[in-house]
């Protein structure tokens, strides 16, 4: 059993590493095709964007408040939600990844990523024109109300005050977890400083890495992960009394695996906290 000193260490190596992570290099590795390749079906960014349009849209989740923990540079996780909830929290741990969503949402151009096939994607999954992308990127901009920092490793991930007092109603969470966390007891512990940010009877939707032991989040700046499995990942939503509704699995074929990682498979995660 690691001491507390053993576990802030670990902790520290981790935000040190990410003290080189480059938004505009994370999303061309990541968010350009092939990895977000809208006329493959094997794609793995379309997959997600499925995974999540079922996971909003099939009658359980409502509510006001959906949080995003650790977006990073990224907005694809939440488009299917905006049309669900009110009101968006993003997240992040660096003010690098805060700036760039804050260019995006206020509209000033100087963004990393061209979100617009994103947003025309996610219409044509909600049976709309791919033409009416501009009235979803006005959505999500009119319920994105705040950009804020956050640490999962935190007992208390965010400043006080600022979710209602009962929690979120949904929380939504993509590639954070596993690539910040040193080991899985870490992993576990941050799983669990999350929960308590959610309502109970709340729902988690938590997309994450399978098999990756590092990934580039730059040039040269190679960041570890906690190397994940489909049990693993069960097992941690279980002992962190989520109950699981879902897990759906993809594996990565061999022309998505483009030398910026090691990862194998990628899971997507609906679950509920009791
Ligand atoms: C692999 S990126 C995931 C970004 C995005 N959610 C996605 O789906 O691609 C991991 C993110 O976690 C953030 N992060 C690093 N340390 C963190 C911490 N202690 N707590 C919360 N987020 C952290 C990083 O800044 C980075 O944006
Ligand atoms: O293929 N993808 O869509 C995709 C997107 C983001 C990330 C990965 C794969 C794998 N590495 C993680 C960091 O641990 C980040």
């Amino acid at each position: 059993m690691m001491d507390e000193r053993g576990k802030e260490s670990g902790v520290a190596a981790m935000a040190a590493c990410y003290q080189k992570f480059d938004p505009a290099a994370y999303l061309q590795y990541n968010y350009t095709p092939p990895r977000a390749d809208f006329s493959r079906k094997d794609s793995i960014v379309p997959w997600k964007l499925a995974c999540l349009h079922r996971a909003f849209t099939e009658g359980d989740v409502r509510g006001e408040l959906l949080v995003d923990i650790g977006s990073g540079p990224t907005l694809y996780q939440v488009m299917s939600g905006c049309e669900v909830f009110n009101r968006i929290i993003l997240t992040d741990f660096l003010e690098v990844n805060r700036q760039e969503l804050r260019r995006w949402l206020q509209d000033e151009g100087g963004c990393s990523l061209d979100w617009t096939p994103y947003l025309e994607h996610v219409c044509k999954l909600e049976g709309r024109r791919p033409s009416a992308w501009p009235e979803k990127a006005a959505k999500l901009r009119q319920v994105t109300s705040d950009i804020l920092p956050i640490d999962v490793h935190c007992s208390q991930p965010l400043a006080p005050d600022i979710l209602p007092s009962a929690g979120a109603d949904c929380l939504v969470s993509s590639f954070c977890l596993e690539s910040v966390s040193p080991d899985l007891p870490a992993f576990n512990r941050a799983l669990g400083h999350i929960r308590k940010l959610l309502r109970p009877g709340g729902h988690l939707m938590l997309i994450g890495a399978l098999g990756e032991s590092y990934y580039f989040g730059g040039p040269g700046v190679r960041i570890p992960v906690v190397p994940l499995n489909e049990a693993q990942v069960c097992t941690s939503l279980k002992e962190s009394d989520y109950t699981l509704i879902r897990l759906e699995v993809y594996t990565l074929p061999q022309d998505m695996r483009v030398g910026v990682d090691d990862v194998t498979g990628v899971f997507f995660a609906k679950a509920k906290r009791d």
